[in-house]
């Protein structure tokens, strides 16, 4: 385990590219693998998480080239996966597994889906529903990986997602686009539609009807070029940090601002960002943009985050909670219980970690609240090996006082490898 020391910062400034969007990457890489023909991938994120992806799709039969760390060439299986000779390793990464698993079930060989021992807590019944009701036949260990798939032909289903999940909508997804007659899914919050672009910039035909999808079985993807947006939920942890300091000046170029992932730039703005979007263009239906963040005059306010922006954020609400005690009026997250099986109980360490650091705090069962207008002091931080702790509690550090020590640092490589280097040029100290 590597720890890394963060010291306080007087200021949040400078001009950035962030790596290619970890979502994004995944489904490109999967729908890569699936398609015909060679995709080249520009800005390919440079996380963990996607290059488990990459490594499933090798397994599976595609050629994987990694030309550079960002551009990685994939050549597609053409529809059809080969029988692996080893169990599909997701490491840490529950997009991959569940994804994953949706996009192989009409194959006709057995899988196995292994993952580290935090992937291994997570739930996964949630995808066999739905695959099972296609006729898929997965077994699992009391609701979790490893996964065995007996893949086989499947049939078109009707399915309403009962929690919001863009991994189980996606798993859906992709074995409907393999599966006979026409699938159709509705969601009754509306989570990230980057599959939905995927799918369609791949060559498939994908129709929407209020929040009802439709996908018919039996399409081809053909093989494209594409540069991945930079990740919004990793600008997220400096956008959090702009936000603590009075004159911060952050610009973050080519990121993506996708609408179903930018509230958090309408958060942003809620707490006394100042954002200004100084370019947009669309590339395979993903919004990608140039912003600036300043602080507004009026500076930190609060606010409470519930219902379905919670959903939309999730991802976001580690680094959102742990900025909290410098707000004027607290931060309360509610209806945010899937926070609790994600990489770690992300609700009882970041009420951990805030304590650590001398913050008061209320732990809910779907959330916590952190009071404003409080002080916090350097501390010796777990990250439980999650990524978005690690990312979230250096964000914290840099004002407080004293010093912080970030245990299991290297967790951040997961989503975000360049992130203690960047934070570190762009703290001013
Ligand atoms: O579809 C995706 O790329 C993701 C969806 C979310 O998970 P759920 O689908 O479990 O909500 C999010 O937490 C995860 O980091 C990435
Ligand atoms: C929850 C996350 O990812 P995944 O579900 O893919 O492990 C995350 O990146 O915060």
């Amino acid at each position: 385990m590597s720890t890394q020391t963060i010291r306080p910062a007087r200021s949040f400034q400078g001009s950035v590219t962030l790596p290619g969007d970890k979502s994004i990457s995944h489904r490109y890489a999967l729908l890569a693998g699936l398609a015909e023909g060679t995709t080249r991938l520009s800005n390919f994120s440079t996380g963990a998480d996607p290059h488990s992806s990459l490594g499933c799709m090798e397994a599976l039969g595609a050629k994987i080239v990694i030309n550079d760390t960002k551009t990685i060439d994939v050549t597609g299986t053409a529809g059809s996966f080969t029988q692996p000779s080893k169990p599909l390793d997701c490491g840490n990464s529950g997009s991959t597994m569940r994804m994953l698993s949706g996009l192989i079930a009409s194959h006709p060989h057995i899988f196995t889906l292994i993952g580290d021992h935090s992937l291994t807590l997570r739930p996964m019944e949630r995808i066999r529903k739905p695959l099972m009701q296609m006729g898929a036949k997965l077994d699992l260990v009391d609701g979790h990986a490893p996964i065995t798939i007996y893949g086989g032909p499947l049939n078109a289903i009707d399915f309403e997602t009962p929690i919001p999940s863009a991994q189980v909508k996606t798993a859906v997804l992709f074995a409907g686009l393999q599966a006979q007659g026409t699938t159709s899914l509705s969601e009754s919050i509306r989570t990230r539609d980057h599959s939905e672009h995927a799918l369609r910039a791949f060559g498939a035909t994908l129709t929407r009807e209020g929040d009802r999808l439709s996908i018919a079985g039996g399409q081809k993807l053909r093989a494209i070029d594409a540069t991945v947006p930079g990740d919004l939920s990793s600008a997220a942890f400096f956008l959090c940090a702009a936000l603590l300091f009075p004159d911060s000046n952050l610009v973050l170029d080519a990121v993506g601002m996708n609408p179903t992932r930018a509230s958090l730039l309408d958060v942003v703005t809620a707490l006394g960002g100042a954002i200004k979007v100084l370019h947009v263009e669309e590339k395979h239906g993903e919004m990608v943009g140039t912003i600036q963040v300043n602080v507004a005059p009026s500076g930190l306010k609060g606010m409470e985050i519930s219902g379905a922006l919670s959903a939309q954020i999730i991802d976001e609400l580690p680094v959102l909670a742990a900025i909290g005690p410098y707000t004027r009026d607290g931060i309360t997250i509610r209806d945010a219980k899937e926070l609790r099986v994600k990489e770690s109980d992300r609700i009882s360490l970041v009420v951990r970690n805030l304590r650590a650091m001398g913050a008061e705090v209320t732990e809910f069962e779907d959330g916590l609240a952190v009071p404003g207008n409080q002080k916090l002091h350097g501390a010796s931080i777990d990250s439980g090996t999650d990524h978005r702790i690690a990312m979230a509690f250096s964000v914290a550090a840099l004002r407080a006082e004293g010093d912080t020590e970030i245990h299991g640092a290297e967790a951040a490589a997961i989503s975000f490898p360049e992130f203690f280097t960047m934070l570190d040029t762009l703290a001013q100290r």
